[in-house]
């Protein structure tokens, strides 16, 4: 087997400067897994709003560096990426997806111009027979073709559209691993289940690993293989996602599965943080 992506060990703190004082975050602590290339597979990050999620997919993408640890991959520590070469070849080989598909493209451009762009970027071409091939295949993989998308601009099409269309992009440098954070929060409840198929369609046609970072507990329950629960920078839980997300171990883990969550995070918040109580309340009720 060969390693894709290891994280060995990553800590990730931030130092706060207060009115009067420091103080430092631990913002991912200690975390380590590693996916296979042998094996491609959606693994699962699920936390709450300031889990440390985020901050684990921006090192993934070698936008952050640890405070401690290593993360490599194809057996290359990220941190030591100096060149201008290797990182372009590097982000080709792992590719994001944010949140908010609207912000990904520029609204007074053109939808084909950022993809256009993207193939000359990463593959190096300059042809735009080539261009516009290698465009269209990466349609293709979601659903669509460079037909329907030439000369469209983003405010036509609805956020669930758009989310294809950054897939497509995220595809054309023909990526080993997608990072896709919070991919679906923004689009239409009704569309997230296809938005998440089209990740395990990738996985098993195209070979992709996928990072799905994501708090909403049905997605993830549906589509991925392996799972870690994160709580304010730990990892409480893990493995494979039926077992981890349908028989929760840990109180956060079970009380996260519980809620049914507001969007709104203080109020979420204020729910996880009363059902620990509660559980924990319970828990120490059990004898022996
Ligand atoms: N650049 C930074 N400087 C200081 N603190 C940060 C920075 N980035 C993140 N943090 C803090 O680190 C913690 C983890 O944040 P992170 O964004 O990784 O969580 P998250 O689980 O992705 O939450 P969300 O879904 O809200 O993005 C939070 O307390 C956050 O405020």
């Amino acid at each position: 087997m060969t390693t894709l992506l290891e994280l060995d060990h990553i800590n990730k703190d931030y130092r706060i400067r207060g009115f009067l004082d420091r103080s430092t975050l631990h913002a991912v602590k200690d975390v380590s897994f590693s996916l296979e290339v042998e094996k491609p597979e959606i693994f699962t990050i699920v936390g709450e709003s300031g889990s440390g999620k985020t901050t684990t997919a921006r090192m993934i993408l070698g936008n952050e560096t640890p405070t401690s640890g290593h993360l490599r991959f194809m057996g290359e520590d990220v941190a030591a990426i100096r060149s201008r070469a290797e990182r372009l070849k590097f982000m080709a080989r792992v590719q994001p997806i944010f949140q908010n598909p609207f912000e990904a493209f520029n609204p007074l451009t053109t939808l084909d111009y950022f993809l256009f762009a993207t193939a000359k970027r990463f593959l190096g071409l300059k042809d735009q027979a080539n261009i516009e091939a290698a465009t269209d295949r990466a349609l293709n993989h979601v659903g669509l073709s460079l037909a329907e998308v030439r000369g469209r601009y983003s405010h036509e099409l609805s956020g669930g559209q758009l989310q294809r269309i950054a897939v497509a992009r995220a595809l054309i440098p023909e990526p080993k691993l997608i990072v896709a954070d919070e991919p679906v929060s923004m689009v239409d409840a009704s569309l997230r289940m296809s938005i998440v198929n089209l990740f395990r369609d990738l996985r098993d046609t195209l070979g992709v690993s996928i990072i799905y970072i994501t708090h909403d507990l049905s997605t993830a329950y549906y589509i991925s293989d392996r799972v870690i629960i994160m709580h304010r920078g730990d990892v409480v839980e893990a493995g494979d996602a039926k077992t981890v997300l349908g028989h929760p171990q840990h109180a956060y883990s079970r009380a996260l599965r519980e809620a049914v969550l507001p969007p709104d995070p203080v109020a979420a918040r204020r729910i996880i943080a009363q059902r620990m109580a509660s559980a924990k309340a319970a828990e120490a009720r059990q004898p022996g």
